[in-house]
């Protein structure tokens, strides 16, 4: 289920909201985001580090507007509160800041590349007042710290958000609203199948890419024409071993169960490689390309426009916790690609309205046999 935001023009003059965000780690993606907001009318962005080097910098580099050491002070009045930090810190952030007297209705998220963990911990803690909404932009670089960050880094790219049952409509509707400058795709699922498909097509490359770099190092220390001679699939296929890695430490730990079972299925994959190569069956290792070329071949492509929705319908639901993401879960198990998805209307006393929207009629009419199954008005 997405929300495309590719064509997002805000309209002139925007109205002064006085939105505060605090953003606790303002590296690449804290940056990133940062750039996004700074400047716009009726936002403060509030750069936090417990580096006071860093904050200078965040400052100075123009990234936010104010920066503190104080977590208090940063997250005092916050209208949203952005936790950038590494994975591993994320639960001891949200302990902290449960212990402050946060803003009513503060959205707390987070961008941490795993979710499971983080949505389970928020859950059990009581966050006065405050909505823990997970989060995760599809974007990124081998690159880190604020000097890498850029305004257009989550452009056309996918903003994986992960509401709960308990998670307010409201709060999901506002996160859109403000996810909107990025001119990402927000798309809600569930964090536990969130963390197993991006095991698969982030954190399992990154295994790779670095296991197929030391390799290679290995075998440059006895003749360094390795290093001379890579040209473009070594270096198209290891950029991300440059990543940061405690970064990436944390995320790989964080994420250990799902990576077990990832590279069990990858030995096999090199395995079944390693027959062919036995039996010289030069036909199988053509048909693993085939199939590898037709796959890699169908990848979305990051530009403006990719995502036409020609098949619509309207869902009446009423505004309480929980149903974008069950229907949106729903929608997943059943294998029904959502192109897009925008709350068309959603206050206390009015019901919310959802407006689907797929490439497939196919999918339309499979979604809407599947939302009237769950007792959902939809019409077109
Ligand atoms: N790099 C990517 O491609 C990417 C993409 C999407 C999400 N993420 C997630 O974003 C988060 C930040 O990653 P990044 O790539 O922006 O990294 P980064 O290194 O550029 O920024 C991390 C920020 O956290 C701060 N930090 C580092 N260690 C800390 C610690 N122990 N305690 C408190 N603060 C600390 C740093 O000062 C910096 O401001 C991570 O959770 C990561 O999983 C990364
Ligand atoms: O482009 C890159 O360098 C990235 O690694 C970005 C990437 C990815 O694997 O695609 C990395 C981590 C994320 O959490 C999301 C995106």
């Amino acid at each position: 289920m997405t929300v495309d935001n590719s064509d997002f023009k805000p309209t002139s003059p925007v109205p002064a909201p006085s939105v505060k965000i605090a953003i606790f780690g303002v590296g690449l993606i804290g940056g990133s985001l940062a750039l996004c907001w700074k400047g716009k009318p009726g936002y403060r962005i509030v750069g936090h580090s417990v580096n006071p080097s860093s904050v200078g910098k965040y400052v100075s580099l123009g990234v936010v507007d104010e920066g503190t050491t104080s977590l208090e002070e940063a997250a005092r009045d916050a209208d949203f509160i952005f936790l950038c930090v590494p994975v591993g810190r994320l639960n001891d952030y949200l302990d902290e800041l449960a212990k402050l007297p946060l803003k009513p209705g503060c959205i707390i998220t987070d961008v941490g590349s795993t979710k499971a963990s983080v949505v389970a911990h928020a859950r059990g803690l009581d966050l006065n007042g405050a909505v823990f909404l997970g989060g995760h932009p599809m974007a990124g670089s081998e690159r880190s710290g604020v000097e890498a960050a850029t305004i257009d880094l989550f452009e056309n790219a996918y903003y994986v958000l992960t509401p709960t049952d308990d998670t307010p409509l409201d709060a999901v509707e506002r996160m859109q609203e403000l996810l909107r400058w990025t001119r990402a795709k927000v798309v809600l699922t569930d964090s536990v199948l969130h963390d197993s498909i991006v095991g698969a097509i982030s954190h399992l490359p990154h295994l790779i890419a670095v296991g197929l770099v030391n390799q290679i190092a290995r075998y440059n220390e006895t003749n360094d024409l390795y290093r001379s001679l890579a040209a473009g699939g070594f270096r198209d296929i290891t950029r991300i071993a440059s990543s940061d890695p405690i970064v990436w430490r944390d995320i790989l730990v964080n994420n250990k169960d799902v990576l077990l079972t990832l590279l069990d299925d990858w030995k096999a994959e090199m395995d079944r490689f390693a027959e062919l190569l036995k039996q010289e069956d030069g036909e199988g290792i053509s048909e693993q390309f085939r199939l590898a070329n037709g796959f890699r071949n169908q990848l979305p492509e990051r530009r403006k426009g990719m995502i036409q929705s020609l098949h619509e319908c309207y869902v009446d639901v009423p505004d309480h916790p929980g149903i974008i993401g069950r229907i949106a879960t729903e929608l997943g198990q059943a294998r029904i690609n959502l192109s897009n998805l925008h709350i068309v209307e959603s206050r206390e006393d009015v019901p919310g309205t959802l407006r689907l929207s797929f490439k497939e009629a196919d999918d339309l009419e499979k979604a809407v046999e599947l939302i009237r199954g769950m007792k959902y008005e939809v019409y077109f």
